[in-house]
């Protein structure tokens, strides 16, 4: 039986690179790639068609960041599939970043600083701004839209006798310390990117908790540092130029630098071939590169404290009610 996979964010970057790496791997795939601009969208599937000729692929219009466009790309996958194999949730932004070089030349000659280039912990800062929806837009995009998506599409994830997998894009980046269940939304705070990462590892968890007896099984990834339109938005691209010979040699004393978005996809798609039963709902599956260039994924446990994540798992619950009842 050929496969439902849906892709968000599938027209750049490790989204983009995953669904290169699917198709490769399964021929007999139904991909449907999931991307907010339609022109963007198009340019990506034209280039999957191109090295994979007789594949199936299809285009959905889907603004992760708006509760209306969730609905309406909901609608439109309940009216093409009758089930869904693979959610995986990789659309993401990180707007106005700011890094700290104090921080960073501090941390240059500290001994945390394999950490420092793994996590960028104290560098970087965003500043956020409300949507349309009056939500915080990174907690709308990287979070909360594909909790929606999620929830509407319910009747194609959680069937009987049929196990359906959800595949969060999350980072290394995600910090509890950044993280307040007062304010999910990170409204007061300066790191909604490390805040909204880290809600959705604590929702991953609580997604198994609630769904696993329904068949739907929850996974986080990290994809390391991967060269990207994110990436390339954090400094300017001369800066970027001029650093990347440093960057190859710093993937000698670190593995988390997978710079490429091949690379960075290695756990997206590892995880694929993975029997669901056989992971740790605990851990996060990171895409790690080694000095000599090959990639493997590697679990390691997340810090999570699973009473805050039902208490974030309600508060998503009743946030949707609101937003459904302003619809
Ligand atoms: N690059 C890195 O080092 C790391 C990246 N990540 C995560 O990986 C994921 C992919 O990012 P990456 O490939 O690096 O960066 P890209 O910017 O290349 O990809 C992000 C994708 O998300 C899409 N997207 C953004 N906002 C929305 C939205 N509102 N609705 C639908 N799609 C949207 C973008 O579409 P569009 O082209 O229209 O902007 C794009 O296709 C993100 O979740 C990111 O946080 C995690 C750790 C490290
Ligand atoms: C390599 C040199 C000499 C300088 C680059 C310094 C920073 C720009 C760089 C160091 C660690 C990086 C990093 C990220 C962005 C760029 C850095 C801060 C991320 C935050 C990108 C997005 C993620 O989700 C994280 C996993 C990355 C962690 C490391």
């Amino acid at each position: 039986m050929e496969k439902v996979v849906l892709v968000t964010g599938a027209n750049s970057g490790i989204g983009l690179a995953l669904c290169e790496r699917l198709l490769t791997e399964d021929g007999q795939l139904r991909l449907c790639l999931a991307c907010r601009n339609t022109q963007r969208g198009e340019a990506a599937r034209s280039a999957l068609l191109t090295s994979h000729s007789n594949a199936h692929v299809d285009l959905l219009h889907l603004d992760v960041g708006s509760v209306q466009s969730v609905l309406a790309a909901a609608q439109e996958v309940k009216a093409r599939y009758n089930r869904i194999d693979f959610l995986y949730l990789n659309a993401g932004i990180m707007p106005n970043p700011h890094i700290d070089l104090k921080a960073f030349f501090r941390g240059l000659f500290s001994r945390n600083v394999i950490n420092m280039f793994a996590t960028a912990e104290g560098l970087l800062t965003q500043q956020d701004q409300l949507n349309s929806d009056g939500l915080q837009e990174v907690f709308a995009t990287n979070l909360f839209g594909h909790f929606l998506l999620i929830r509407e599409l319910e009747p194609l994830v959680c069937r009987a006798g049929h196990t359906s997998r959800v595949v969060w894009t999350s980072s290394s980046n995600a910090r509890r310390s950044a993280f307040s269940i007062e304010d999910l939304q990170h409204r007061d705070g300066s790191e909604p990117y490390s805040s909204s990462k880290y809600a959705s590892d604590m929702l991953s968890l609580a997604l198994n908790r609630h769904k696993n007896s329904q068949g739907l099984f929850s996974s986080v990834i990290c994809p390391g540092l991967v060269m990207t339109n994110l990436t390339y938005g954090i400094l300017p691209s001369f800066f970027w130029t001029l650093i990347l010979p440093i960057m190859w040699l710093i993937r000698i004393f670190t593995n988390t630098f997978t710079l490429t978005p091949h690379n960075g996809a290695e756990a997206l798609h590892w995880l694929f071939g993975q029997n669901p039963e056989s992971l740790d709902p605990r851990a996060k599956y990171h895409s790690l590169t080694s000095g000599l260039g090959t990639n493997y994924t590697q679990a390691r446990q997340m810090d999570i404290d699973e009473e805050m994540a039902e208490v974030l798992y309600s508060k998503l619950l009743e946030l949707e009610r609101v937003v459904r009842k302003k619809e």
